[in-house]
């Protein structure tokens, strides 16, 4: 089994577990629930770049990048260093994430939130929009192109915007619905590991002009953003490389202003 066999056959047991503890019906009572989500696309369209910083412990790949990381105190931070959007890992198992994680960044910004998490079933997007997601992720590595179609109209159906990530031409190409708003290339192959900005930039020009494109992954410096700028990029996924410093906030400020 590679990873993503790995996470997406841990994350049904897990949606089995959740199902029985907290029922959909309880989740539609939750305050979020009824909230109007926010738009990253927009806020991404607003400011150029838009960078899209991510709060994650560990990873399969990293698995120390910074383990007792403090989601207030980051997410605020991030915030105020002119972030677009935030990415929330939500998974525990393989990335030391959680729903909690979420709710508090809710608490704490007023910026999109994604939930970055493996979607494997309706239920994790009812859960998404209860604690306080304004977008989800669908991994078109992990799910056919039916489950994408049909994750990504319950999504819109509750208010909240759809990345789609793809790694490569066939995925991209099977999965091109318009239920989805945004498009994220991810230079890391999920199966590997292995990461390379070349697969945006050989992606670039196969994405149809309605879907915003989001280049994912490997992201270190503000020059590889000036060069897929050109190839048309107007989102940018960084989490490691903010995350494994002592003052994650203070990196993202630094690297934001470095862009304008
Ligand atoms: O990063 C991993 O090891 C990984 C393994 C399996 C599934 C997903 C994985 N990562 C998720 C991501 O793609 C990243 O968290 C995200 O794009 C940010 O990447 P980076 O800036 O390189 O931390």
């Amino acid at each position: 089994m590679n990873i993503l066999e790995k996470i997406a056959a841990h994350k049904k047991q897990e949606v089995a577990i959740s199902k029985e503890e907290v029922p959909v019906e309880s989740l539609e009572l939750l305050p979020h629930y009824h909230r109007k989500c926010l738009s990253l696309r927009e806020n991404l369209q607003k400011v150029q770049p838009g960078i899209i910083t991510e709060f994650k412990r560990r990873s399969p790949s990293h698995p120390e990048i910074n383990l007792t990381a403090d989601v207030e105190k980051i997410t605020a931070a991030y915030e105020a260093a002119g972030a677009s959007g935030i990415s929330v890992l939500t998974d525990e198992e393989f990335f030391g994430g959680s729903l909690d994680d979420l709710a508090l960044a809710r608490e704490t910004v007023k910026l999109p939130l994604l939930r970055k998490d493996f979607v494997v079933d309706e239920y994790q997007i009812i859960e998404a929009k209860a604690m306080g997601a304004d977008v989800i992720l669908l991994i078109a590595a992990m799910l056919k192109p039916s489950e994408i179609r049909q994750f990504s109209a319950l999504a819109k159906k509750l208010g909240l915007e759809v990345l789609l990530e793809v790694h490569n031409e066939e995925e991209l190409k099977n999965n091109l619905f318009d239920t989805v708003d945004l498009i994220g290339v991810n230079n890391r192959n999920l199966k590997t590991f292995e990461v390379d900005l070349q697969f945006s930039k050989d992606l670039a020009e196969k994405i149809p002009g309605e879907y915003l494109k989001v280049s994912e992954s490997g992201i270190s410096d503000t020059a590889a953003i000036r060069e897929l700028q050109k190839y048309g990029f107007q989102g940018f996924l960084i989490g490691g490389n903010f995350m494994k410093t002592e003052d994650p906030g203070k990196s993202a400020a630094e690297f934001i202003k470095e862009l304008i």
